[in-house]
């Protein structure tokens, strides 16, 4: 194990210095487009500001014999599209993959200054990331980076999820974890075919109303509630996550045309303490940068406790609930991602800034 003292050294002499910090740079729809795919390649010049992170996918969705092509092709965008206020991210294929090693090999030297994460699939332990970690540095002061590349690791295997709490912890260059739920679910062998998103098999059931005779009448018509095979899993990435100063992500949503259900999906990762999710078709951009910013009305009410609380200590009464220490740090974590989200979003900026020419008691 690597003494605390030396977490923070580069780990290639020439590497730049590993971030103290992970930049908490906004990253609501991370869209992933794939290379080889000419029509989607040309949209990703135009998409530039109209999403916070594009990330060139070269793993899963990448056809086998497209995999060269793709990964050239995300070379070529790398260096042709000024990506402006965008991140750019790759999802580079699995470490066991034939492809893995000449991903990072070729893009680093190639478009290394421009990447911002590369995001890792199927990462199982610590060793996985320390791998990626060492050969990123020796890679970055080979090309003369003056700063790293971070690292976004898939939690889609069942002993990394074991491992969650490890995986966060092993690297500074650790930016977040995002949900794989589709190889999560065919690796521990659970029994739903979809891309993420709920099971109608998966349900609690009201208790049977009593006939008159005290039995429980179980054929009676009886509500049931579906429930979110994703909970268990998402709210231990969070806390795992936010133990480690990192981002948690939900992950895919694949029934593209059900944007209903996508969106309440996204919302309870939002809820639950998540920044942002993927996109895997244009459609599902506004739905993300919608569900993963604070609405006006929350912002309103957060920014009434911020001014009630004074000098945030103590307890105050507002519209007949108990406001105090607590409910302002949760009220701040709010106002502070509208301020973080309105620098890079006019629209929403706009919005929030409506709320100060509001009339008092509005
Ligand atoms: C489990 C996992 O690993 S999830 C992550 C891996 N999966 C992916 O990355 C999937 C990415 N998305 C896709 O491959 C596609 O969106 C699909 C296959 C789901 C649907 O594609 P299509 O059937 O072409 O969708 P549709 O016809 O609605 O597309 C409309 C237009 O948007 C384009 N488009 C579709 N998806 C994208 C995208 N992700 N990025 C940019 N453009 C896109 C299409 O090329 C098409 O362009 P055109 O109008 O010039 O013809
Ligand atoms: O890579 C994503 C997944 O769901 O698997
Ligand atoms: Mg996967």
């Amino acid at each position: 194990m690597r003494s605390a003292k030396d977490f923070f050294a580069p780990l290639a002499v020439g590497a730049p210095a590993p971030v103290r910090e992970v930049p908490a740079r906004p990253s609501r729809a991370i869209h992933f487009f794939d290379p080889s795919n000419p029509k989607m390649a040309a949209k990703v010049p135009a998409m530039v500001g109209t999403v916070d992170v594009l990330l060139g996918n070269l793993e899963d969705a990448v056809k086998a014999d497209k995999k060269i092509e793709a990964r050239e092709g995300l070379v070529r965008i790398g260096q042709e599209v000024d990506f402006g206020p965008t991140q750019l991210w790759t999802r580079i294929n699995s470490l066991d993959s034939p492809w893995a090693l000449d991903d990072l090999t070729t893009l680093v030297p190639a478009i290394g200054h421009k990447l911002d994460v590369v995001m890792v699939p199927k990462v199982q332990g610590a060793e996985d990331i320390h791998y990626v970690d060492r050969l990123l540095a020796q890679l970055e002061a080979k090309a003369g980076l003056e700063r790293p590349i971070l690292v976004h690791a898939i939690l889609e295997t069942a002993r990394g999820v074991a491992n969650v709490e490890e995986i966060c912890g092993a690297s500074p260059r650790m930016q977040g974890l995002s949900l794989g739920p589709a190889d999560l679910a065919a690796d521990r062998r659970m029994k739903t075919t979809r891309v993420g998103g709920g099971h109608p098999g998966y349900l609690v059931r009201q208790d049977p109303p009593k006939g008159e005779d005290g039995t429980a009448q179980i054929e009676a018509q009886r509500a049931t509630y579906q429930q979110d095979l994703w909970h268990y899993t998402v709210a231990r990435m969070v806390d795992a996550c936010a133990a480690h100063g990192i981002y948690p992500y939900y992950g895919p949503f694949g029934d593209i045309t059900d944007v209903v259900a996508c969106e309440d999906q996204f919302r309870n990762a939002f809820l639950l303490g998540c920044v942002g999710t993927w996109s895997l078709h244009p459609k599902q951009i506004a739905i993300a940068n919608r569900v993963f910013s604070p609405s006006v009305e929350d912002i309103r009410h957060a920014r009434r406790v911020v001014a009630a609380m004074g000098d945030g200590t103590g307890a105050v009464m507002l519209d007949g609930k108990m406001e105090d220490d607590a409910s302002l740090k949760q009220c701040l974590v709010m106002v502070d991602l509208a301020e973080q989200l309105a620098a890079i979003d006019p629209e929403l900026k706009k919005q929030y800034d409506a709320i100060d020419a509001e009339p008092q008691g509005a």
